[in-house]
């Protein structure tokens, strides 16, 4: 256990939406690692388990709130992954959504501005309109959805800022993690075979899907050598939906008659989906050594997880 001394000593990070799925993996990372003085924030109440960490309760849509806040603790760093992240509500509650994506980065923005600090803001390939992929860190944002709207607003204020800042875009996060607020692709299929619902899966979507374990590597491998710029932070296999719900039924041993093919014309939701994305991880691989799990190996590791929170 590190002395106050050698603790007062270490760097202050400080991570948006630490309840979250991408959140609990970043902070029982920084947790393990223990070079950091770890400022964990949230809605609410704490739901994150463990310790190594000190929580903070943080509205993010209130100005004055994260002023306060972040003037009171002066992080060197800040991980912002915090934002309202189910599409579908974003495309229907569009006022919530613009104040949890937009005006929420613009007040840590200005916050991270005043402390300092080195700000690396989490995004998605839903800023992109899914007419090509995989797609690298050049390519021309035009979002089909309100949430993408939303988030690349959120980017250019980031790149308007007047502090040293990083965007780690990535895609398709999967992963366990404690009281969720919303479900993920590979659960989802999971627990629909083994309940033995039928489920129609797209098959003309393509994504690079991401174990959020490795997302939170990523970010804290740019943490670590203050990497600045925009950065495709994500795993490395092109496929669609319909072939990772088929990767998932065959790992867990269930029935893939239950996996019916659909496309965007038969599948569709509240918000559109762009149609290709997924990303081209070179520059991650060359400049930060990010090398991420494949999707079969880490639906192993999310097998292994399973089976530990169940004993
Ligand atoms: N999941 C994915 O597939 C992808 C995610 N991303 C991005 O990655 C980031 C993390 O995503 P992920 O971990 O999956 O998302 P989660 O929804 O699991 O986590 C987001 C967290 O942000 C919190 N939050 C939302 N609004 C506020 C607010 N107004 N004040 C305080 N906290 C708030 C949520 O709180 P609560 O839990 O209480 O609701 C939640 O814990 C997001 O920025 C997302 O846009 C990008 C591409 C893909
Ligand atoms: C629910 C469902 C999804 N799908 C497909 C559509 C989509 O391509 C994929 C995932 O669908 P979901 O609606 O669960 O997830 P979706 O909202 O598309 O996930 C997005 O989340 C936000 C936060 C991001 O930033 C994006 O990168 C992306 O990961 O699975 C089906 O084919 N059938 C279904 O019944």
């Amino acid at each position: 256990m590190a002395t106050a001394t050698q603790m007062a000593n270490k760097k202050k990070i400080f991570i948006t939406g630490a309840n979250g799925l991408l959140g609990q993996k970043l902070v029982s990372q920084l947790v393990e690692k223990g070079d950091f003085q770890i400022f964990a924030s949230g809605k609410g109440e704490c739901r994150l388990p463990g310790e190594g960490f000190k929580y903070v309760s943080l509205e993010i849509t209130n100005a004055s709130e994260v002023e306060k806040t972040l003037a009171e603790i002066k992080p060197d760093i800040i991980i912002h992954g915090a934002a309202m992240t189910h599409v579908d509500q974003c495309e229907l509650n569009q006022e919530a959504c613009y104040d949890s994506n937009v005006n929420a980065t613009a007040y840590l923005v200005k916050a991270a501005e005043a402390a300092k600090a080195h700000f690396i803001f989490v995004s998605t390939d839903f800023i992109f309109s899914g007419e090509e992929g995989p797609l690298d860190e050049n390519a021309e944002a035009a979002p089909v959805n309100y949430y993408g709207e939303t988030k690349l607003e959120a980017e250019q204020s980031v790149i308007a800022s007047k502090t040293k800042w990083a965007i780690v875009r990535t895609v398709l996060v999967f992963g366990i993690a404690h009281d969720l607020s919303r479900s993920n692709i590979v659960l989802w299929v999971k627990s629909s075979l083994e309940a033995g619902k039928e489920i129609q899966v797209v098959d003309d979507q393509f994504r690079t899907p991401t174990l959020a374990e490795d997302l939170a590597t990523g970010c804290i491998l740019i943490a670590e050598y203050e990497a600045e710029g925009i950065f495709n932070i994500s795993g490395p296999d092109f496929l669609t939906p319909y072939e990772m719900a088929n990767i998932t039924a065959d790992y867990f041993g269930l029935n893939k008659n239950l996996i019916k093919r659909a496309d965007s014309t038969t599948f569709t939701q509240p918000a559109k989906r762009p149609l290709k994305t997924g990303f081209v991880i070179k520059k991650a691989r060359e400049q930060l050594g990010f090398e991420p799990k494949s999707f079969r190996t880490a639906i192993g590791i999310l097998a292994k997880q399973i089976i530990l929170a169940r004993s």
